[in-house]
């Protein structure tokens, strides 16, 4: 009998978004304190000899997901373009168990991806290096690199430059989606008149003691994706207000391109409370109190991946 190999795939939270210029091709140049919560999706999958790749899609959020996995999901297309890369005649039977919203600004897609290619690189016993990892993540999505490198991190660029950040402390996070998905280009057209924030304004150096002083912090900085979003679904406006007025908010704000909104609370009982009590008004809405994960992924580090300073 084969093993199953297993990996997780944590949301992705923009703790930060700004927009600091335009690319001649379209893409936005982006400065953004990146982090990954305990909660997210899991990618397994059993070796194959044959070099097919399967993929079966499991968990809440399933049905959201199109029908086309073979050629559409991200982990197909991720586990093609390692197979290729690596030129292995090997396989593998995936199983996606969808627990994240689709299209909500916390990434799933990209972390399915950066998933799948952990996991592959396990399974298929590889050796790339770093560079090639970080290629293909990057021609996957703009998000999936950061999503590969799976800790607390700035990112410049379009998505593809990773400075790595001093652990942050533990916060206690709910993340609430309104239940409606949101485009991610529709929300950078819709931006197109507003101007552009200045880069550098995050201090790579600090070590932050407490959630307070980094939510402090946080409060300098913004999501300049937030105002296309709320103009696009203002339903984001009032998850942002229902976070805000529970006990214990040190920061209520929208991840990435939104719907999903993130709020640190002081204390792990205070997030429960508040996703509680906010569920009892929102049955409709996707309500997940967690935590920020700090460790770096095990995968990554036998990868070796190199990430600019
Ligand atoms: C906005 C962010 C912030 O972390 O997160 P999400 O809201 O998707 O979670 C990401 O940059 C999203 O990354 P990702 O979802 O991988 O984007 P891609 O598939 O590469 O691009 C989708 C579309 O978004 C726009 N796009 C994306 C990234 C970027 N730096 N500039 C852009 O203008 C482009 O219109 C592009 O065609
Ligand atoms: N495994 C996957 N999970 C989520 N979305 C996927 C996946 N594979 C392909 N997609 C497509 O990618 C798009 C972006 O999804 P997602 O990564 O959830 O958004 P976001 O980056 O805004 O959080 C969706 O339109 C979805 O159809």
């Amino acid at each position: 009998m084969s093993a199953t190999y297993s990996q997780q795939a944590p949301a992705k939270i923009n703790l930060f978004l700004h927009v600091t210029g335009k690319r001649n091709d379209g893409y936005h140049l982006l400065e953004s304190l990146v982090c990954f919560t305990a909660a997210g999706d899991v990618v397994s999958g059993e070796l194959r000899n044959d070099g097919k790749i399967t993929l079966a899609v499991t968990g809440p959020m399933a049905d959201a997901l199109s029908n086309d996995h073979t050629n559409d999901n991200l982990v197909v297309r991720a586990a093609r373009l390692l197979q290729e890369e690596a030129n292995t005649e090997l396989g593998a039977d995936l199983i996606l168990d969808k627990r994240l919203p689709v299209a909500s600004g916390i990434g799933g897609g990209s972390a399915d991806a950066a998933a799948a290619i952990h996991l592959l690189y396990d399974m298929w016993n590889l050796d790339l290096d770093g560079d090639r990892l970080s290629a293909i993540a990057l021609s996957l999505g703009a998000d999936v690199p950061v999503c590969l490198h799976g800790k607390a991190t700035l990112m410049s660029g379009i998505g593809e430059k990773l400075t790595e950040l001093p652990d942050l402390p533990p916060l206690p996070i709910v993340l609430i989606n309104p239940g409606k998905p949101v485009s991610t280009p529709a929300i950078f057209k819709a931006r197109e008149e507003d101007g552009f924030s200045d880069e550098g304004l995050w201090n790579i150096h600090t070590r932050y003691e407490s959630g307070a002083a980094l939510a402090a912090d946080l409060q300098e900085c913004g999501n300049d994706l937030t105002l296309a979003a709320t103009s696009i679904l203002p339903d984001i406006c009032d998850v942002l207000n229902a976070m805000a007025r529970e006990e214990g908010c040190l920061l209520a704000r929208m991840s990435g391109s939104g719907a999903t909104c993130f709020a640190i609370y002081d204390t792990a009982t205070q997030a429960e409370k508040a996703a509680n009590a906010i569920a009892s008004q929102h049955e409709n809405w996707w309500i997940v109190p967690t935590e920020i994960r700090c460790e770096q992924s095990q995968i990554l580090s036998n990868i070796g991946a190199s990430f600019p300073d």
